[in-house]
Parts: C-alpha cells; structure tokens; sequence
C-alpha cells in the first residue's frame, strides 16, 4: 500500500499509510482501540475502498486480483445476522471455496484439509455444532481454522486472539510457528502478542490512522533457529 488514505463517515481513519508486506513475514500490527488496524488491514485487501493512494496483493489492485486462494482472512468476528446456520465444519470448508470448481465440489484433498485445520485449532470435537451457538473464543477459533482450510501463502489475521482463553492462544501460536516455518506470510493485527511475540519479525505501529513507528525484529529463520 502506498500513500492509504481511509475516510469513514467524513473522518480520516487512515492517511499517509506506507506498507508493504513481503513473502515471508510475520508482520504484527499494533496500536491503541481506534487507532486504525483493522480498517488497515481490511484495505490493504480491498474490502474497504481507499480515497486517496493504492494497494495491491501480488501485483494487482484488489478489483483485479483474481487469485483468492493465496489469501486467507481472519475477520474479528463470525458475521451472522441473517445467515442460515452452518456447523462448525461447513463454516471451516467454505475456506476451500476459492479452490474449487463448479466441476470437482468437495474432493478427498478438501476433505483433508478440513480435517486438519479442525485438528490445528482443537474443533475436531466441535465440527458437527452449530457456529453460531458457540463462544466467542471458539467461533475465533472456528475463524482461524477457515482460513487454514484455504492453505492461502498470507494470512491476514484480525486480532485473533481477542477472547481466546491462554491455552488456545498457545495453540495459535503453534500453529503460526508452523505456518511460518514452512514460509507462509502472516499479517497479525494484536493489542498485545502474547506467545506469539517470538515469532514476529516485524511490527508496525498505529496512532490516530499513522503509522508511527516500525520495527525489524529479524527473519522467522533468526527467530525460530
Ligand atoms: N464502519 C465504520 N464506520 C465509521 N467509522 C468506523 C467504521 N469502522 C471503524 N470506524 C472508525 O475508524 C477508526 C479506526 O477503527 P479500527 O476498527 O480500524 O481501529 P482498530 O485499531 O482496529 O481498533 P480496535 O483495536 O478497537 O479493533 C475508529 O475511530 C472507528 O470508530
């Protein structure tokens, strides 16, 4: 993203913002409630329309990018109202959407890949009830576990620990130093990291829709040798 500049309801959010995200990082974004990390993170993908600057994933404005299957979002919340109600396991296998087709719905591999993002995040149990019925911290979980489904190259991740009890916040840390091992990109939105700050290489900060400050903590292959 280049010179990102938001406006909601006649307010600047975001403006002047400068990023990019490299193959390989495990970026966090930090920041004070209201500073802007969400409304970041979800223009640096296109879902929120810029005013002013552009961004680009792979190359290509989001109204071009065709490529859906590389990226993986973490949204804060479930968004329900209205939605028919989905188990824990449709929600987890609409992350293989943008990989199939019309002609070859549901393979053995989307299978599988289901299975294991239920296993990563613990909702083997759960597959079978309904998502809306569940805590906050699970249907995170449930979130998170979409998004592994996908197997996307980046994963933007909006605070996903937000509500997760400790031992699930462990379990997510698990699962992105896996998924930074094996060279996958992460943008994590965070008010604080946790167990997961040993794994970041790089943070920026947020005050008042800016980024403030920036810092380099090193490449995943530094951090996890
Ligand atoms: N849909 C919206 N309409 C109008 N203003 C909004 C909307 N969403 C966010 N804002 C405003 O934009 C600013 C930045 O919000 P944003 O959610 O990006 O911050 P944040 O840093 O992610 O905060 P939090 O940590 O609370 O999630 C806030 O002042 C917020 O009130």
């Amino acid at each position: 993203m280049s010179g990102g500049l938001v406006r909601r309801d006649g307010r600047t959010v975001l403006a002047g913002v400068d990023l990019r995200v490299g193959s390989g990082d495990v970026l966090a974004v930090l920041g004070p409630n209201g500073a802007g990390k969400s409304t970041l993170v979800k223009a640096l993908l296109g879902l929120i329309p810029l005013a002013a600057g552009r961004t680009e994933i792979y190359g290509a404005p989001p109204a071009r990018f065709r490529d859906w299957k590389r990226v993986g979002y973490v949204p804060q919340r479930l968004p329900m109202g209205g939605g028919v109600p989905a188990t824990v396991r449709e929600v987890v296998a609409s992350g293989r959407v943008a990989r199939q087709s019309r002609w070859r719905p549901g393979s053995a591999a989307d299978r599988a890949a289901v299975d294991r993002a239920l296993e990563a995040t613990g909702l083997t149990g759960l597959a079978r009830d309904s998502a809306h019925l569940l805590s906050g911290g699970q249907q995170q979980r449930v979130l998170i576990a979409r998004a592994l489904a996908g197997e996307p190259d980046v994963f933007v991740m909006d605070e996903p620990t937000a509500g997760v009890d400790v031992g699930s916040q462990a379990a997510l840390a698990e699962t992105l130093r896996d998924l930074a091992a094996a060279g996958r990109t992460v943008v994590l939105v965070a008010h604080e990291l946790g167990p997961m700050e040993p794994l970041i290489t790089r943070t920026v900060e947020l005050e008042h829709g800016r980024i403030v400050r920036e810092t380099p903590l090193g490449t995943a292959e530094r951090k996890t040798a």
